[in-house]
């Protein structure tokens, strides 16, 4: 069973180091918080007493394949079906995704978008008041959310010529975008999501005692 953080201190956030942009979400953690402790997390070790995880974005085949090599895959999986934060950017959030590791009940469609000549930077229309109105979202090989079950919530759009997208997403504790936010100085999306697992970490400490 994994441990929870006992320690009322600091934070303690994972994130998933084995491919992608690792030290980019590194930096973004640090912006938006600059008191909490970051984990690399690249064997099951590492997840012991996190209050939340990042999956970046990268390359999901090459993620995947060395998840499995590291034998991290059964400890993540433990991670997501307790319903522990997660933060998927890109392709961390299609490994969130059907019918991969899960954790989202939704399906997505990898490099809809195109090939990396095709990525671009556009506005993400919020539909959350305290995320304020919009960001800027850099779309990089890019997958689309498709189908979402009423389970899952969406936090942002895009205007994009095929119609409007949904590009952000939430269900519990498990947030997902298909764009990068590490990828900007802006800490909108890492503020949310510590928010997500300061909650989840109070919640947990208070049942605890
Ligand atoms: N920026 C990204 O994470 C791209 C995801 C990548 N195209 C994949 O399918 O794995």
């Amino acid at each position: 069973m994994l441990k929870m953080n006992e320690n009322a201190g600091p934070l303690r956030i994972g994130v998933l180091g084995m491919q992608g942009a690792v030290i980019e979400h590194e930096g973004a953690l640090k912006r938006a918080d600059e008191s909490i402790e970051i984990v690399l997390v690249r064997s099951p070790d590492d997840v012991k007493n996190l209050d939340g995880l990042i999956l970046p974005g990268g390359e999901s085949t090459t993620i995947s394949i060395n998840v499995a090599r590291g034998a991290l895959l059964p400890i993540l999986q433990e991670w997501i079906h307790a319903g522990r934060p997660t933060f998927g950017t890109c392709a961390g959030l299609i490994l969130m995704s059907k019918p991969n590791m899960g954790g989202f009940d939704c399906t997505v469609e990898r490099n809809y978008y195109g090939s990396q000549s095709d990525s671009f930077v556009t506005t993400v229309l919020h539909n959350l008041k305290e995320l304020g109105p919009s960001s800027k979202g850099v779309f990089i090989r890019a997958p689309a959310i498709q189908e979402v079950s009423d389970q899952v919530t969406p936090l942002a759009v895009i205007d994009h010529i095929a119609g409007q997208q949904i590009v952000a997403i939430q269900q519990g504790n498990f947030l997902g975008t298909t764009f990068h936010p590490e990828l900007t100085t802006d800490p909108t999306w890492h503020r949310y999501f510590l928010k997500i697992a300061k909650a989840y970490k109070k919640q947990a400490l208070e049942a605890y005692q």
